[in-house]
């Protein structure tokens, strides 16, 4: 039997593509987290979580946007390049941003050259099932590992008519299509955002290459998260599939005020912190 690589193996080579696969065969499960910037992704390298993403939901999370629309290539490559650099045993996968793939497959190529060779990126992520299957086998077979995403894609929150689930009813055999399609095109993983539980179960048992869930049941072979969210950074309301697993906000909002609470009556800094 091989040995899981994903968790707890002693090697700090690369989680490969092919290890998910194995994993996959096994009916081991894995976590994916969103990582942007070194500390983040320092932090979950040790947890091991095995594949880090530098998601364009940075638009929402750390740029200050509503919706990843506005995301650019420069925007991506610049938290590509810091979490590569912060990392040596993560497989690191980067987004392709709106508007830097749709046009065609040598659109696509360019811009996942880009996060290759310039962010360190290991594979890149494009939003689209059918749609996009002639950008997913360029990039394969240019030695440009691809992971789709389909179901609920954000970037085309203009046309799905807001954050709905995807795949209900006859939409199910759009969504089952759309699976076959990218992993027939020669992605290595799939990503499946808020489509119904029993649907992704199914989509899972048909393809051979895992399917990472968010929104998407526990019947995938992995599960994703936007980090700010499961770590209760991100202020207000989070999506219903978002499980909070520590309160950040919290924490670092008692930090800042007690800091500065310090500083205006003069306990920081303490003899301990300034010199003779
Ligand atoms: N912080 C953050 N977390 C995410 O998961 C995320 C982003 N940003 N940005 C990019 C996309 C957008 N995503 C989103 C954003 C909002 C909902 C949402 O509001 N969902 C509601 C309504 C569901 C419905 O009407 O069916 C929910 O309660 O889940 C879902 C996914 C997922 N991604
Ligand atoms: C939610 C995940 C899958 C994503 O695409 C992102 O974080 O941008
Ligand atoms: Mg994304």
């Amino acid at each position: 039997m091989t040995e899981s690589v994903l968790y707890g193996g002693t090697s700090t080579a690369r989680v490969r593509t092919v290890h998910l696969q194995q994993a996959k065969e096994r009916g081991e499960r894995w976590a994916m987290l969103t990582a942007y910037d070194s500390y983040a992704a320092q932090v979950f390298e040790e947890a091991g979580i095995p594949v880090l993403l530098v998601g364009d939901s940075a638009g929402n999370v750390v740029l200050g946007h509503t919706s990843t629309v506005p995301v650019t290539v420069e925007d991506l490559l610049l938290m590509t390049k810091a979490v590569t650099r912060s990392t040596r045993r993560a497989l690191i996968v980067a987004d392709l941003p709106f508007g830097s793939y749709e046009s065609g497959p040598q659109q696509a190529f360019d811009t996942a050259v880009r996060l290759m060779k310039e962010g360190g990126a290991q594979a890149v992520k494009l939003e689209g099932g059918a749609r996009v299957a002639p950008q997913i086998r360029l990039l394969s077979q240019s030695g440009m590992p691809v992971m789709a995403h389909i179901g609920f894609t954000p970037q085309s929150e203009n046309t799905l008519g807001g954050f709905r689930v995807q795949g209900r009813g006859a939409g199910a055999e759009q969504l089952l299509a759309d699976a076959h399609a990218v992993q027939e095109a020669g992605a290595f993983a799939v990503v499946m955002e808020m489509v119904p539980a029993p649907i992704a179960a199914q989509v899972t048992a048909e393809l051979s290459i895992p399917t990472i869930g968010i929104g998407a049941g526990v019947g995938c072979d992995a599960q994703v998260l936007v980090w700010p969210d499961m770590a209760g950074m991100t202020a207000g309301r989070v999506p219903r599939f978002v499980k909070r697993y520590a309160d950040l906000r919290g924490e670092l909002l008692r930090a800042a005020q007690e800091f500065a609470t310090e500083v205006r009556d003069g306990t920081f800094p303490a003899a301990e912190h300034a010199f003779e």
